[in-house]
Formats: structure tokens, sequence, C-alpha cells
């Protein structure tokens, strides 16, 4: 099981609506916590590097990329619960495996056995073809995918790995795994048919111990991804055809999960080894050990105990094979301007200009059908603001549009209630009246008059809570700003909010007379937050009604 680690000072207590418990571990994107629902069922949740939500491209992806994601079904799929924005980080929660990393067993335990391997080949076959029939890829398949729960291997992170690799550009690789089809190193998006080669490295690597195309320097992995065969003697007779055909490098020519699940289960194959799941728990990998990574660096491997008994072919290590390492000098790839160490794994790695296709068309498509589901979306989203308790007063989210018919009713923006009467604990203070001061002896020996003494309240705290336009950037990223006003005395608030959206700000305080502005991320259709705001100068609630085409 994974090893949960206490929160530092630097981890959120919250995300959304999960409670955080612990740290579970970082990968190349982000870190992964250990949170609950508000009903105690365990959660994992992955908040990306701040990069990702600064990226426009990025955010509308993984919107997109999330939403679909999230109705990917199956027996083998960890399920996206739900995703957004944590304090300008994105973010997805999803079920929590009680279980290490395929990676993780094989770095300690070394290379799995046949059955187990063709259980492995079964199971991730079938939540693959899941993800491809809800329209998705996984984008990111690689043996960190794969958690070994106790229950049997669980698919972690698809469609992820889609958003976060952006659109191919000239000179820039998409993908930046030992794991990636050969068409993504030449810009193409990731898709189906690229899960499928990556699936086959994955079974390779359960079997050796090792990427297929080994994972010693960037350009050499690229070279024999691109352009060699590798040796595939060490997995089970029953998935060579598999894996040899998914390892094709023509992507139309590589069989569907699906295609493959059928043939698989049709041979008889099952997605429970022989010897059942032994749901083995993996200690924690010292720091040094990273996963494999085109990262210029080869990733040293602990003498694990009963590694040493598996029969992992020495030619399998991080170098390629003796069968695939001549091929490698006739590819004629030009890749000088291929760093040999590139930095951290999740750098973009520099390649040819390769053509514009793949990732490219479906972000552009994106884009447009944002752009529609946008104006569809901002003309359905509402706010209610009310002082407390209902009634509630209803306005338009003032995006300028008029609501369409039976979507959200539309009403006449009022004018937000005032918090009546100071409260009783008040102080009142009497002015100072200024003492006649003996130095400085008065003109007239006539005593002047003596105002009497007066007493003034300070002003009453009071809260104003305006919130202003919906901003709809794309068919996910909505956020409204919420401006709080004190025209009384200062008030001091906490603000609340109920699942669903993410606030800039939870509490602060307002000099008299002034403002703040808070900000609200909404992130799922079709759902209701409400922003309630306590304080010394009365309560307000926002009601906000995330609507959507969906609806
Ligand atoms: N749903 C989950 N349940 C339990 N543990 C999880 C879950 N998702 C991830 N983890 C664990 O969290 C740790 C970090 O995972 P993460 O996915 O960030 O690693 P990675 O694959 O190296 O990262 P990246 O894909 O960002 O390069 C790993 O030990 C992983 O097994």
């Amino acid at each position: 099981m994974p090893t949960i680690r206490p929160l530092g000072p630097a981890d959120p207590a919250r995300i959304a609506s999960f409670k955080v418990t612990g740290r579970i571990g970082e990968g190349g994107h982000g870190v992964v916590y250990a949170a609950e629902t508000g009903s105690g069922e365990r959660v994992a949740v992955k908040v990306l590097q701040r990069r990702f939500w600064e990226d426009d491209e990025v955010r509308r992806a993984f919107g997109a990329d999330l939403r679909q994601a999230q109705r990917v079904t199956g027996e083998h799929i960890a399920r996206v619960l739900a995703y957004g924005i944590h304090q300008q980080r994105l973010y997805y929660a999803c079920e929590y495996v009680d279980g290490p990393s395929l990676w993780e067993i094989v770095e300690r335990r070394g290379p799995r056995q046949a059955d187990e391997i063709e259980a492995l080949a079964v199971a991730t076959l079938s939540a693959l073809a899941s993800v491809h029939a809800a329209g998705t890829a996984h984008g990111g398949f690689k043996p960190g995918s794969v958690l070994l729960g106790p229950d049997g291997p669980r698919v972690i992170d698809f469609g992820v790995g889609r958003a976060l690799d952006g659109p191919p550009t000239p000179g820039r690789l998409i993908g930046t795994s030992p794991f990636t089809a050969p068409e993504h190193l030449v810009g193409a998006g990731p898709g189906p048919d690229g899960d499928m080669f990556a699936w086959a490295g994955t079974m390779v690597y359960a079997a050796t111990g090792h990427p297929p195309f080994g994972q010693d320097s960037v350009p050499a992995v690229i070279s024999r991804i691109l352009s060699e065969t590798p040796d595939l003697s060490a997995l089970p007779g029953t998935l060579l055809d598999a894996v040899t055909a998914c390892l094709d490098k023509v992507p139309a020519r590589r069989p569907t999960a699906r295609e493959l699940l059928a043939r698989l289960t049709g041979a008889g194959l099952t997605a429970a080894p022989a010897a059942g799941w032994s749901a083995p728990a993996a200690p924690p990998l010292p720091p040094d050990i990273l996963e494999p990574g085109l990262s210029g660096r080869a990733v040293s491997s602990p003498a694990a105990p009963d590694r040493a008994a598996q029969a992992a072919p020495a030619s399998a290590a991080a170098a390629p094979s003796a069968r695939t390492a001549g091929a490698a000098a006739a590819v004629p790839v030009a890749l000088a301007a291929v760093p040999l160490a590139p930095g951290p794994q999740e750098e973009p790695m520099e390649v040819p200009a390769a053509g514009r296709h793949g990732r490219g068309h479906r972000d552009r498509t994106y884009v447009l059908a944002g752009a529609a589901l946008a104006l569809i979306v901002a003309v359905m989203v509402a706010l209610v603001v009310s002082p407390g308790d209902p009634p509630r007063a209803r306005i338009p989210g003032a995006v300028g549009s008029p609501l369409p018919p039976g979507a959200v009713p539309s009403a006449a923006v009022p004018s937000l209630p005032e918090t009546p009467a100071p409260p009783p604990g008040a102080t009142v203070e009497p002015t100072p009246v200024p003492s006649p001061s003996p130095e400085k002896p008065e003109k007239s020996e006539r005593p002047l008059p003596v105002a009497p003494p007066t007493t003034t309240h300070p002003p009453a705290p009071v809260l104003h809570v305006s919130p202003g336009r919906v901003r709809v950037k794309s068919d996910y990223d909505f956020a409204v700003n919420i401006r709080l006003r004190a025209p009384g005395g200062a008030v001091t608030w906490r603000a609340t909010i109920t699942e669903g959206a993410v606030l800039s700000s939870t509490r602060g305080r307002i000099r008299a007379g002034s403002s703040a502005t808070i900000t609200v991320y909404g992130t799922p259709y079709c759902s209701t937050s409400k922003v309630r705001f306590t304080s010394n100068g009365g309560t307000r609630t926002v009601t906000i009604v995330w609507g959507g085409v969906r609806c």
C-alpha cells in the first residue's frame, strides 16, 4: 500500500470539499495527497504544478479531457471523482487504490511471473477499452499508471496526459516517457493507438524490468522507438503476438484494446492470476530512484531480494538488446537538437520540426467547441445573493446575454440588502473636550462657553457583498468575482463554500470604508455553490448556479 506521510506546512488542509489527510507522493506533474470526502471515503487528490494552471491552453484541455475521463467507469479503473482549481492549481480527485504501482513493484521485486503478466494484460486492456469507449485516451500510459490494489490492477491518470502534454508545435516533442509511441515523437497527439504502443511497452517492462527501448539517453531511446524492434523473448508466449502487434510503428496497424481483449480472453486468459493477486506492499523507494523517464538519467535499481532470482535477460537492462542496437545507426532522424542531458522529466525536449497534426487538430476542435460551449454556458449561469437566510433574491449572471428560456429564470438585479442596526455591543465613547491650558492665557477674561459633552457612534460595521460578472473563459473555466465592502466600520469576515467551487481566500479584514475582492472558481456543471460570509457586519450568502449545456 502507498506510504502516507504527514502533511508539511506548505500542504493544504483541504482541497475543495476534500479533507487532506496525508501526502502519498510526488510525480513529474504534481503532488498526490490522501484525502477524505465528507462521508469519510478515502480518495487520492493530485494537485498539479502551478505552471499547468498558468497555461490557458493546458487549462482548457484539462477541463475538456477530465470531463471525458469522469465518464470512464470499469472494474480496473480508478474513477475520476472531481476536478477543478485549488489555489491556482489544477487538481483532480480519484478513487484511492491501496497498493503499489507496477513500476514500484517491479523495482522492488523484479520482473513479474507469466501468470501475473497475463492477468495484468487482461486487466489493463479492459481499462484501456473503457477509456477508449468513452471517447478519450490515456495519453501517458506507463508502469506508474497501473496500481496493484487488493482486488487487482487499476489504471489511473487517464486523460490527464493528453491535457498536460500540450499541443505539438514545431521543435517541441510530445511525450517524455520511454513508453511514448513513435508518432508522438514526431508531433502527433496522444490517442488510443498511442496507448496501445505504451501498453505493449508496459507489458515488456513487467516481464523484463526495463522499458522495451531502454532508458539510457534521450537521443538513443528516441532513435530506437522510431526504428527498432525490441527483444520480446521474456514475454509469456501467450502475449507475444499481441505485444508485437501493438509495437508496430504504424499506428493504424495496431489492434484496438477491445480487439486484443477479446482475443486474449478468448484464449482463456483472465484478469486474475492463477495464484491470485497478492497485493504486495512495496516499501517506499529511496528518493534517488525515479520512475523511468526520458530524463537522461538511468534508473538506479536496488538489489531487490527476489529480483536476482528472476530470469531477466542481461541484455534487457537499461541498454537496448543486442538485436535492436545495430539498427539504431540506420535511423535517418536528425537528433542533433536533442539535448543529451535534458533537465527534469517534464521539460519538453527539442526535436527537429515535425508536422502539426493529431493533437493540434484536436486542440483547434476543442478551442472552437469550447468557445461555442462557453457561449451557451455563459448564458446559463446565475447568481443568487441573500443576506443570510432566505428569501433570496435571484440575479442573472451578468453575462450580458438573455438567459435561454427555462434555463435560469431571469430577474432584475436587486439592490443588495444592508445590515440595519449597529450591533448591540457597540461602544460609545465620549469625544474628549480640550481643557483650557494654564500656560496659554485667554485674551478674554470672560469664560468661553463650553460645549456640552457629546457622544458619537463609531460607524457600525456592515458587510456589503456584490457578485460581479461571471467570467467564462472556456466551457470549463468559470469564475465569479465577489466584491466585499465595509461602508461602515471595519469588518472581519470569513467565507465558507459548499462543494463544487474554490475560493481565492477564505478570511480577511476590510478597513472601514474599504473593499476587497475574492474570486470563486467554479468547476463542474449543473451544480450549485453557496458562499456564506459571516462577519461582524452581518451574514451574507451568495448562491451560484453553475449552468451548463448538460444540465
Ligand atoms: N489513486 C491513487 N491511489 C493511491 N495512490 C496513488 C493514486 N494515484 C497516485 N498514487 C500514488 O502517488 C504517488 C505519486 O503518483 P504520481 O502519479 O504523481 O507519480 P508519477 O506517475 O511518477 O507522476 P507523473 O505521472 O506526474 O509523472 C505514486 O506512489 C502513486 O502510486
